[in-house]
């Protein structure tokens, strides 16, 4: 049996992330591959119940919290769902990996970032970190991406995250296109249509010869 391969959609909130991954889940069904789309923070009862902690802003906490609470949910995430999901032979495509912590809690946040990546290697392992495929999705200025989370409408708490200044946002921009060219990861602009982008994905999928393997 083939492993399954996997796959992550990085980006800030709101760049279309989700939309993609489940497009994306949909071709690979179509091309006959078994896929499963799993979000990062997220994804098993224990990680669904922490994600409501690191969510709910109306709970202060250090950086630091933040990197071990996101850290326990990718361990429990990646132990216990993905890792046995690619070895029997399942895709994973996972909105979110560790460079959301780099992004989020190291350019956002302050934290070392040399920290972040060795408490990952330590919960996670070498795959997790490095994807067989990954893309991550942004926005050339910051208002276009406020645009698009409005247009999701209100959410029922304020979100850690998403409620932050616009300096906080602009510095996890910044982090992500830092990220996306020390990793080699594709820089995709989230601005066009949810086709064009789409279409941009399974090209570049194509190429990476990873369907080929299949
Ligand atoms: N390329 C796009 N153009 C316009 N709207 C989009 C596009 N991609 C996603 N959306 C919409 O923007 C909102 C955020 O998309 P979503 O996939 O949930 O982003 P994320 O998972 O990155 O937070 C949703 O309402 C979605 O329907
Ligand atoms: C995985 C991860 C997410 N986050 C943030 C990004 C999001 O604001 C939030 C996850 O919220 P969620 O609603 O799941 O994300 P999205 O809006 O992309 O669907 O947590 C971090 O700060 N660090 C991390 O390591």
């Amino acid at each position: 049996m083939k492993a399954g391969r996997y796959i992550v959609i990085e980006g800030q909130d709101g760049t279309g992330k989700t939309t993609q991954a489940d497009l994306l889940a949909t071709y690979l069904h179509s091309r006959g591959i078994d896929t499963i789309h799993i979000k990062e923070p997220g994804g098993s009862p224990v990680a669904e119940a922490i994600r409501g902690v690191i969510l709910d802003a109306t709970l202060p906490r250090t950086p630091m919290t933040n990197t071990l609470l996101f850290t326990a949910n990718r361990h429990e995430l990646w132990h216990a769902v993905i890792r046995p999901a690619l070895k029997r032979g399942t895709w994973v495509i996972c909105t979110r990996n560790y460079w959301s912590t780099l992004a989020f809690q190291g350019y956002g946040e302050g934290m070392d970032l040399s920290i972040i990546s060795a408490i990952t290697a330590t919960f996670t392992d070498k795959q997790y970190m490095s994807p067989d495929f990954s893309v991550v999705l942004a926005f050339d200025d910051i208002a276009a991406r406020q645009k698009r989370i409005a247009s999701r409408g209100k959410l029922a708490k304020p979100d850690t995250f998403e409620s932050k200044t616009t300096d906080f946002q602009t510095r996890v921009q910044g982090g992500y296109r830092q990220i996306a060219k020390e990793f080699e990861i594709p820089l995709l602009d989230a601005s066009r249509s949810i086709e064009a982008i789409h279409s941009d994905i399974v090209g570049r999928l194509e190429k990476s010869q990873l369907l080929a393997s299949s």
